[in-house]
């Protein structure tokens, strides 16, 4: 078979693709492509045309070929109105897998929510009501998805990708599609899955154990639901891996959803999969509409009744909610993550204010022209009044501006958003910026169960597991970005100990280059480490072989520290901090005035790095972000070793303390004490 290289434009947001069939070339004897729709984790997808004249969209699978055609081959003979028809399954002449499909022409509803967004001329940043699809258009959506779903379940089928791009709108009749990770539900089947598949973002927290049951369907269909209303994700990050974190160990913020819906979303977004609706029927009767699916007996298998779906009756036959442990939780906390930019109280407060006024002004019942008056009088009110209104405004932008900032920067250094945990406090306290301003009235009266939190172990290792399972790329990414910040660090302590050092000394050159030579050791040596922490984070290990590293690493900061020192005309024989006797240091270590050679350095960091375990504070799972004591043993250490391997003093403790200090303030970091109380509580 050819394989040539067109440029195509597809409907996957209108990017230019590079597609491996060009338009018009016949694939698998019989099907003419007219043009490539888009590519995903897994292959292309091409609209085609059969022999026949039917229209197909056809997949061509690239990666992972197993998992995708292990799913696919159970899902053939599956017919169902909300789910996207297999046709077949197909190899060319070069061997290479087809999955023949129905072809959708609608939007998915990844587009329909986009095109959402742009046509309000913005992507929410704070998930509210104003922001989701409108209700009748979240209903239709969910319940074709949710009688899609509930068929793959009944038919021993999980789809693990559900994801808005997965569903379309096919003339009205949403459609489930992409269930080739649909894998049979079996005793066997459920567990030891490794592959790490399907989209951040609607991920249940037990798919990092490689758990694949139907639940992970049901915590999917929470997120979309929670997306429709609102417009955004719950779990959101800069990267992957903050959002699987969010995942195990966040609760979602659901206060901004209407209270009707609050009680679905959160059980289907509870942490274990136990405690989330048991099924789809069950799911849908939490909600507060009319199913227009009819669920039949204890098996639960769903029969559409495509009548119903247009009369909106009630189902023949109610079905319970499901039956919750005692242990649960009876009221909801209003928790959010805590996000210093989203969560600052008086902006928020002011947007509620803003939100309300708004809504005030759309219920008003008011001729448009009355309005207009209302509108030119508040005009001209505020006109007349700038006198004092702008003073009093700028004041208000002076104090408020500096609060900012000044919050913002302590919240990040505190407790980034990235790696944070709900503090379980906030149920009972109001007292920390970070807790939700829901009224209390609400948090007393709002029966929305908090999701059930795993075990302080449970989460350790999941979260170890999760940070296994992020890519080569991704870890690079996040060194790099660690290494950024450790530069801003560094820079900063540059000029603290300068300004300090150099505060009654004349500036020059000179007089800056030991600062300079420190702030650069600090950097290069802090480095090092976030790098070998990033790839030592996803596991414990083993201690002798990491010290051993981390010496190599030490020798090689010693070595670098000596170069820089030689090029910068840093004085390296003053303040060796106790007098020497040069007579009795090994000569080739140092010169006979006692000046430290690159092997005394060499040998001094290496010490020093293997000693004292300098990777620890790069743990994303560490005891606390910024540990002084951390900083102290360090400074000690490097005291102890220079009694030993002398080298310039407090340079030497310096750049040991500034070392740990930006270490911690660069690498990422998960609360580890919130796990603790977690687990506490739960064991209580
Ligand atoms: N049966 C279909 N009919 C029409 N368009 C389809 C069909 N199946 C997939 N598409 C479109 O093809 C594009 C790629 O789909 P694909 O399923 O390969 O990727 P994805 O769902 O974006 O990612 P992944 O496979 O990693 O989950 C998407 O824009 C999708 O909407």
């Amino acid at each position: 078979m050819s394989v040539a290289f067109a440029s195509v434009p597809s409907r996957d947001h209108g990017r230019n693709m590079n597609f491996t069939h060009c338009p018009d070339e016949v694939v698998l004897d019989r099907y003419t492509i007219q043009r490539g729709i888009g590519m995903g984790g897994f292959g292309e997808v091409y609209f085609a045309i059969s022999q026949a004249g039917k229209e197909v969209a056809l997949k061509r699978i690239q990666r992972n070929l197993d998992v995708e055609l292990r799913g696919v081959s159970h899902c053939l003979n599956l017919k169902h109105n909300n789910l996207v028809s297999l046709h077949d399954i197909c190899r060319d002449d070069d061997d290479q897998a087809w999955v023949v499909m129905e072809y959708v022409s609608g939007k998915n509803l990844r587009e329909v929510l986009d095109g959402a967004d742009a046509a309000r001329g913005f992507v929410p940043q704070v998930p509210s009501m104003e922001t989701g699809l409108p209700i009748s258009e979240v209903r239709r959506w969910f319940s074709g998805m949710a009688a899609g779903v509930a068929h793959l379940h009944s038919a021993g089928l999980v789809h693990r990708d559900l994801k808005p791009g997965n569903l379309f709108d096919d003339d009205g009749v949403i459609k489930v599609g992409d269930y080739g990770l649909s894998k049979f539900i079996s005793t066997s089947h459920r567990g030891g899955h490794t592959e790490s598949v399907g989209t951040f973002h609607y991920m249940a927290p037990e798919i990092g154990r490689g758990q694949y049951g139907r639940e992970i369907d049901i915590y999917a269909m929470g997120i979309i639901l929670f997306e429709l209303l609102t417009g955004m994700t719950p779990f959101n990050g800069e990267t992957p891996q903050e959002i699987i974190i969010k995942h195990l160990s966040a609760t979602p913020d659901v206060s901004m959803i209407p209270r009707e819906y609050r009680h679905a979303i959160a059980s289907c977004l509870e942490k274990d999969p136990a405690h989330r609706p048991s099924d789809v029927p069950s799911l849908m009767a939490m909600l507060p509409w009319k199913s227009s699916v009819t669920w039949t007996d204890a098996d639960r298998i769903p029969v559409i009744d495509p009548q119903q779906v247009a009369s909106n009756e009630q189902p023949a036959r109610p079905v319970s909610p499901p039956t919750r442990s005692a242990a649960s939780p009876a009221t909801a906390p209003a928790v959010t993550l805590r996000n210093p930019s989203s969560e600052e109280p008086i902006a928020r407060a002011i947007r509620n204010s803003v939100t309300d006024l708004g809504l005030w002004w759309k219920n008003l019942e008011r001729s448009p022209g009355s309005k207009f008056v209302i509108v030119l009088a508040t005009i001209f009110i505020l006109l007349f009044n700038t006198h004092w209104l702008l003073p009093a405004l700028s004041i208000v932008g002076f104090i408020y501006v500096p609060y900012y900032i000044i919050r913002h920067m302590v919240l990040q250094i505190s407790e980034p958003d990235t790696y944070a945990y709900p503090n379980p406090d906030s149920t009972t306290s109001n007292t920390s910026p970070s807790h939700s301003f829901a009224s209390a009235d609400a948090r007393l009266s709002d029966p929305t169960p908090v999701p059930k939190r795993l075990s302080k172990t449970q989460v350790r290792q999941m979260l170890r597991e999760s940070l296994a399972a992020r890519s080569r790329t991704t870890l690079a990414a996040e060194w790099t970005t660690s290494g950024m910040i450790s530069m801003i660090v560094a820079a900063t302590l540059l000029l603290i100990t300068s300004v300090i050092g150099l505060r009654n000394a004349t500036v020059s050159p000179m007089a800056l280059s030991p600062y300079v030579w420190m702030a650069c050791v600090v950097w290069i040596g802090s480095f090092g480490l976030l790098g070998l922490g990033k790839a030592w984070e996803s596991s414990d290990g083993e201690g002798m072989l990491r010290r051993l590293s981390s010496s190599f690493l030490g020798a090689g900061v010693g070595v670098v520290a000596y170069l820089l020192a030689e090029m910068l005309m840093v004085p390296m024989d003053v303040g060796l901090g106790r007098d020497i006797d040069a007579t009795s240091l090994p000569v080739s270590f140092y010169h006979l005035s006692g000046v430290p050679k690159a092997a005394a350095m060499m040998a001094h960091f290496a010490v020093l790095f293997g000693l004292l375990r300098m990777w620890k504070p790069v743990d994303p799972l560490r005891r606390a972000r910024l540990s002084l004591w951390a900083v102290a043993v360090a400074v000690v250490g490097e005291w102890l070793v220079h009694q030993v391997i002398p080298v310039p003093q407090p340079s030497g403790m310096l750049i040991a303390g500034g070392i740990i200090v930006m270490t911690q303030m660069s690498a990422p970091w998960v609360k580890a004490d919130s796990v603790a109380t977690l687990a506490t509580m739960r064991k209580a």
